[in-house]
């Protein structure tokens, strides 16, 4: 069998390098990298698996060349639009996918608390989330912070698409039971800080996580390639690759 190499895209941006670093740490090979222009079948015929850390309008192609040549995909970016989410779900028909927006085992960790405290609090609290970023980061809210109220409205039974309130501003009135507000702050070189806020009259619970260091999510998503080699096609997130479900 062939050596297993990655495929780095986005290869000099910020996350591309830290990947190459923490690939060399871990002992994987990197086979290529790419950026704008490069061309990604040549790349992707040399290497067994793609991290990806580049752009979302970069999806579609990626995906396209993946499943021509059967590789695996170890999928980043954040900011997709419903179609692209869709053509991601649809690929992992077909070739193992791991999907996350976010590496760490710090939000992975995040991510399990805040259901848990979502449910036990219950409907009477609340439910805020504040993510800051360095001041670079292209898309908002962050694919973390989607995420956190993704698990929000999953046990409350709300909706994304519906329920979320993105910022406010103006004559918007009394806040209503049912909404999950996101507020996204950008400045300085914040690597990325996500807090739940769960807030009842007399009490408030605030869940925070704060990274300091790019090297937390590359290392992951390293550790989610070599963890994608002998699976089957599908859609996995960190949570699978960690062992937290
Ligand atoms: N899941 C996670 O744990 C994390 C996710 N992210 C996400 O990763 C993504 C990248 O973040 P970051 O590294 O900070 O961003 P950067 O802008 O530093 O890096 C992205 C790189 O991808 C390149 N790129 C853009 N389009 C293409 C393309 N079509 N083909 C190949 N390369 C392309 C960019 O080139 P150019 O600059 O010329 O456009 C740039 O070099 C973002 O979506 C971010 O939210 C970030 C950190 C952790
Ligand atoms: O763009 C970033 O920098 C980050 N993006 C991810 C996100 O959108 O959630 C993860 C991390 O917070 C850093």
């Amino acid at each position: 069998m062939s050596e297993f190499k990655l495929l780095v895209t986005g290869c000099k941006g910020r996350m591309g390098q830290a990947v190459i670093s923490a690939a060399a740490a871990q002992g994987v090979p990197v086979g290529a990298g790419i950026d704008v222009g490069d061309s990604l079948s040549d790349a992707l015929s040399k290497c067994s698996c793609t991290i990806d850390f580049s752009s979302h309008h970069f999806t579609n192609e990626l995906l396209t060349e993946s499943l021509r040549l059967g590789k695996s995909l170890v999928i980043g970016t954040t900011g997709h639009t419903d179609e692209e989410l869709a053509q991601i779900k649809e690929a992992s028909k077909t070739i193992p996918v791991v999907f996350a927006s976010n590496f760490s085992v710090g939000v992975n960790t995040l991510f399990w608390l805040t259901r848990k405290a979502a449910e036990l609090l219950g409907p009477d609290f609340d439910l805020e989330v504040v993510e800051m970023h360095h001041r670079m980061k292209k898309d908002s809210p962050s694919g973390t912070a989607r995420t956190l109220v993704e698990i929000l409205a999953d046990v409350r039974g709300l909706d994304y698409d519906t329920d979320c309130r993105h910022g406010r501003f103006g004559d918007v009135g009394a806040r209503t039971p049912k909404e999950i507000g996101v507020h996204a702050l950008r400045g300085g070189d914040v690597v990325g800080d996500h807090t739940v806020v769960f807030a009842n009259v007399g009490e408030r619970v605030e869940l925070t996580h704060k990274a300091s260091s790019r090297d937390t999510f590359a290392g992951g998503a390293v550790r989610a390639a070599r963890w994608l080699a002998d699976k089957p096609a599908g859609l996995y997130d960190m949570q699978d690759v960690l062992g937290l479900k």
